[in-house]
């Protein structure tokens, strides 16, 4: 089955709902990037570092070499209430299990203004790009005066006040990280925070992966780095999130307390490369739905980047050219996440 080009949006949660045994051309990734066999196996030990932040100063260290070799790391003892998060998780899986289509779409994001806010599934732009196999539902909730709660659905009766909840809770951990991370630089607490801005943006996306006929030939998300400051994820126990580490794919464990820390792009240059963002996919599988609330926190778009002049000496001098977020942005909307790191294009 071959579908159009030119603006048509594919409902992935429908195709699959329809019992395709073959999913169409567009979804099947080119043979470098497929997961192939045996691509879904993860246990405990997986390596990813989890770190309990009610030891703050152990913290500090784990934290650093943990942003070093991976980029990411799960935390527990977080201070968010664990409830908050099951509560978030359950409501997402209401929104794409229990709601019609016809509610789905009154929610609808505009297809045609990049990163617009509600429900969603990747655009068909040209007949060659890939697509993913995964619906989301996208809100805007920072700066307060983005929170537009006409645009959030009102399912269940306290949906909007879950969404508001939970985004004050996860930029109350985002602030607290960003302190814990520049410590682990040798900085002041406030550095990264300074650089980024007091005014952080924040996005929560849903998403929503069904079941997929062929697992080894599809994403469900194609592999990206983050391309704000940094993102918070909570998700299920079906498990398919995948963080790239020494040129292997590895799984990140599902633990239903944690919250996964992935350090996006503008944290590495402001670390001037010392930290990485971790690029990350997510797999499919052929019997289980899965589900992730990923709570991204970035720059204005107004924001200049730069590295941390605390960090530039005669001997390491800065590694990135400055940006403007804005422009990184734009860019990373017209070239895509397609595989390569955008952010080597700023490498001096
Ligand atoms: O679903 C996941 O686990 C990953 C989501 C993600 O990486 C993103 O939305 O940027
Ligand atoms: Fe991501």
């Amino acid at each position: 089955m071959m579908l159009g080009g030119g603006g048509e949006v594919v409902r992935v949660q429908a195709l699959a709902e329809s019992g395709v045994a073959n999913v169409p051309s567009q979804f099947i990734q080119p043979p470098e990037k497929r997961p192939g066999p045996g691509g879904h196996s993860h246990s405990p030990d997986s390596g990813v570092p989890v770190v309990d932040l009610s030891d703050w100063d152990g913290a500090r260290e784990e934290v650093g070499r943990a942003c070093r070799d991976w980029g990411g790391f799960q935390v527990r003892n977080h201070g968010v209430c664990i409830g908050l998060l099951e509560q978030m998780r359950k409501a997402g899986l209401h929104f794409f299990r229990e709601c019609s289509m016809e509610e789905k779409l009154r929610y609808s994001c505009d297809p045609h203004s990049p990163a617009s806010e509600g429900y969603g599934s990747r655009m068909v732009v040209d007949k060659e790009a890939v697509l993913d196999w995964r619906d989301y539902l996208d809100h805007h909730t920072f700066p307060i005066s983005r929170r537009d709660p006409n645009r959030w659905p009102q399912f269940l009766p306290n949906y909007r006040e879950l969404v508001a909840e939970y985004s004050d809770e996860m930029n109350k951990l985002a602030l607290k990280l960003l302190s814990l991370i520049s410590e682990s630089l040798g900085l002041p607490s406030s550095c990264i925070l300074d650089k980024v801005g007091e005014e952080m943006y924040q996005n929560i996306t849903v998403s929503y992966y069904p079941p997929c006929p062929t697992p080894d030939l599809t994403l469900g998300l194609q592999p990206h780095s983050d391309m704000g400051a940094l993102t918070l994820l909570i998700q299920d126990d079906v498990g398919g999130l995948q963080l790239l580490h020494n040129n292997t794919w590895v799984t990140v464990p599902p633990i239903s307390d944690a919250i996964l820390v992935l350090l996006a792009d503008q944290t590495e240059i402001i670390s001037n490369g010392q930290y990485r963002s971790a690029p990350h996919r997510a797999l499919t599988n052929s019997h289980h739905p899965r589900l992730s609330v990923a709570t991204f926190h970035d720059p204005s778009k107004t924001r200049y980047i730069s590295p941390a002049p605390q960090l530039l000496s005669k001997d390491s001098p800065p590694r990135y050219r400055e940006l403007l977020y804005g422009d990184y942005v734009s860019s990373w909307y017209t070239k895509g996440p397609e595989g390569k790191r955008n952010i080597d294009a700023l490498l001096i």
